[in-house]
């Protein structure tokens, strides 16, 4: 039998200081479950007010309602160029977003974390050229609606802090039950999440999704997806989306049926990454999904990337090894350059 929805998972005795051990435990054995049997789950208790959520998708929605011109005010540019882009920072228009070699159909802003130029001691010097390399670039925040940044810088911080307490219960997670004799390596284990993302490389989006025109055939051209079939890159993903149902697909264990994950009012749609995967040495899968909006009206949806640091080097953890009974799944390298590989594939220029 297929289950047909994902777990809810409340989140709230994580973020609580006063909340029991035996509270958390219960929490990070849903969180394991969810995560072995879907790699998505719908987050609640998260402490962020509806009202916050709502106005999060109508600014993202009054920024795609402007005339073209106006949003490429804002419009991201390849790293290195005269214009000053960063090739990844910026706005990208209908069909600039590539996956799996084909365009998607949407529009997009991107935020990152601020680079640090006081620590990359490898990045170019560009202060006299007003250059930037790949991703070092700063955010390009649209100055129309007027309230959108402050909004979003505020929101930010608050997912953030969602984010963190959501790393630390599934550590929590990877320990229980105790299924290693090793236990004093996996106590270790279970800090690394928090370890890695104390500086954490996130990614915003605004993405805005016009309703796909095209009938739905096996043998489609380049505008039957909204954003094609993908896995997510770092920790894990909070997705914010408007209530247009049937849009986002979540492929599920037997690899051939597409789950719709459709929205739950007040709650995220949260999904793990490559590097939780990779960390887990595949005990947690980064799930693959994709949007197909052929529904009413434009779709809007805004996901948070709460990510490992740019420099964190993550390979698999020894007490997930021993328990996957495979080999290591990958030799590591560091989230930065696993992220890089993706961005340098990600658009049209
Ligand atoms: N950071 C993330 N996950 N961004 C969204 C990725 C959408 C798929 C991407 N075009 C790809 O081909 O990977
Ligand atoms: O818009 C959505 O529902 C999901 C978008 C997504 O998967 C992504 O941006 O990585
Ligand atoms: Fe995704």
């Amino acid at each position: 039998m297929v289950a047909n929805t994902l777990p809810i998972i409340d989140i709230s005795f994580f973020l609580d200081p006063s909340a029991t051990a035996d509270a958390r435990n219960k929490t990070a054995t849903a969180i394991n479950s969810a995560c072995e049997e879907f790699g998505f789950f719908y987050l609640t208790g998260h402490g962020i007010p509806t009202t916050t959520l709502d106005e999060i998708i109508s600014l993202a929605r009054q920024f795609f309602a402007l005339q073209l011109p106006d949003k490429n005010k804002i419009k991201r540019y390849e790293a290195g160029s005269q214009e000053g882009g960063d090739g990844a920072r910026g706005y990208q228009g209908m069909g600039e977003n590539v996956t799996g070699g084909r365009r998607d159909m949407h529009e997009a802003v991107d935020l990152y974390r601020e680079w640090d130029h006081s620590k990359n001691e490898q990045e170019e010097d560009n202060s006299m050229t007003g250059r930037y390399a790949t991703l070092q670039g700063p955010n390009l925040w649209p100055d129309q609606p007027s309230n959108l940044k402050p909004t979003y810088l505020a929101y930010i911080e608050q997912l953030k802090a969602v984010g963190k307490a959501l790393v630390r219960a599934m550590g929590v997670a990877l320990d229980l039950p105790p299924p290693t004799p090793k236990a004093e390596k996996a106590m270790e284990d279970s800090e690394v999440f928090v370890r890695n993302t104390d500086h954490s490389f996130w990614v915003m989006r605004l993405i805005g999704y016009p309703k796909l025109d095209t009938p739905f055939a096996k043998d489609a051209n380049e505008t039957e997806f909204s954003c094609g079939e993908h896995t997510d890159y770092g920790c894990v993903t909070l997705l914010l989306t408007d209530p247009t149902p049937g849009a986002l697909q979540v492929l599920l264990k037997d690899g051939t049926t597409w789950l719709n994950a459709n929205p739950v009012p007040g709650a995220f749609v949260v999904n793990i990454g490559d590097m939780i995967e990779r960390w887990t040495n595949g005990l947690w899968l980064s799930t693959r999904h994709r949007v197909i909006h052929r529904g009413d009206g434009y779709r809007v949806s805004v996901p948070f990337f709460y990510e490992p640091n740019f420099d964190a080097v993550v390979k698999p953890l020894a007490s997930c090894v021993e328990r996957s009974g495979k080999p290591p799944i990958h030799h590591g390298n560091t989230y930065g350059e696993h992220l890089m590989g993706k961005v340098f594939s990600n658009f049209y220029s």
